[in-house]
């Protein structure tokens, strides 16, 4: 017997474990209506303690964004004792392991991905979040290797907008901004484009700009800002590493201005995408069609309870169906046992 009863009678069959983090652990599932894999978080609550509203302020987030490098929400399963969050499958895993398998990345594979990054963060500060854990351990891939960033348990949407100030120190210390290290005031989506930097320099150099075993040496190199640029690095790429790994936050580029570089354009002719994705907030007949022959109820009545976005079975059931027509597979829920 699963020792998650629960997840079986929600109508998820568990397979094995495919992540583990301070929350908990991810294990891999099958949606039993649909047959798609999912990503499921498990929470044990009590063990949560302190992290319990990193939980909750991460499902808050996931249920208002929606865009296709940000990694979708389907369901929020709670019982008295776990919290069951229910993602995207990313079947590609980490973009880091990506990088170590190919040791660097070449420049177009780089932008290609990089171009994703931007697309993804633009998105999310023109909706008033900054995520603040920007790594590549949180950048998955998926089947297409399409990018899909992960985990905004440390994400703040400021009550002033973005242009207000935060003090949380936060996220993992080699991928943070000076100003975020030093405990100063600072603007989420500043700290968002260091880190961002961070990850071209590992994409590009397949290693990290900065890295110390000591913690208080590897301070010292995050605020000195100094770091190796490999030979095969090409001018325009040093240009913008040097523009987005800026110590001083005020003269660090800023995400405008990154959409329109000229490097980020090369061989695409046009900037990354920046325009509001809610396309999976859209009616889809097809798949409504598909629900209401299967549980035998008119469409609109399952539109109406399907436009609430409970992220809840039915829910899951519409976004797993939409991801089916996306890619083609056959539009049918598995027959009632
Ligand atoms: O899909 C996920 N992780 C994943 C998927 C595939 C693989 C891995 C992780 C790691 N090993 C290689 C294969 C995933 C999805 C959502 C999430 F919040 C956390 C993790």
């Amino acid at each position: 017997m699963s020792r998650y009863p629960t997840l079986r009678s929600c109508g998820y069959e568990l397979d094995r474990t495919i992540g583990t983090g301070g929350f908990g652990k991810v294990k891999l599932a099958t949606h039993t209506l649909t047959g798609e894999k999912v990503a499921i978080k498990i929470m044990d609550k009590t063990k949560l303690g302190k992290d319990l509203p990193r939980v909750k302020l991460e499902i808050s987030a996931l249920k208002n964004l929606s865009h296709p490098n940000i990694c979708k929400l389907y369901q929020v399963i709670e019982t008295e004792s776990h919290c069951y969050v229910v993602m995207e499958y990313c079947s590609g895993g980490e973009l880091f392991d990506h990088i170590v398998e190919k040791s660097r990345l070449s420049e177009m594979e780089s932008r290609m991905f990089f171009r994703q990054i931007i697309s993804a963060v633009s998105y999310l500060h023109d909706n008033g979040y900054a995520h603040r854990d920007l790594k590549p351990e949180n950048v998955l891939l998926d089947r297409e290797q399409n990018l899909k960033i992960i985990d905004f348990g440390l994400c703040a949407k400021p009550q002033g907008g973005m242009d207000s100030l935060l003090l949380t120190s936060c996220g993992s210390p080699t991928y943070a901004a000076p100003e975020l290290i030093q405990g100063v005031k600072y603007h989420g989506s500043e700290v968002d484009i260091w880190s961002m930097g961070v990850i071209l320099y590992a994409l590009l150099c397949g290693c990290l700009p900065f890295e110390s075993d000591n913690i208080d040496e590897l301070f010292k190199k995050i605020l000195k800002g100094k770091y190796i640029e490999p030979g095969w690095l090409s001018s325009g790429s040093k240009r913008l590493l040097r523009r987005m790994l800026c110590v001083d936050p005020l003269k660090r580029i800023r995400i405008s201005e990154l959409i329109n570089d000229p490097w980020i354009s090369l061989g695409f002719g046009c900037p990354p995408s920046t325009t509001n994705h809610n396309v999976d907030r859209c009616k889809d007949i097809e798949c409504l069609e598909v629900i209401s022959q299967y549980c035998e109820i008119d469409k609109e009545i399952i539109w109406s309870r399907i436009s609430k976005w409970k992220y809840d079975s039915e829910t899951a059931t519409y976004l797993l169906l939409l991801n089916k027509k996306k890619y083609g597979a056959p539009l049918v829920l598995k027959k009632k046992e």
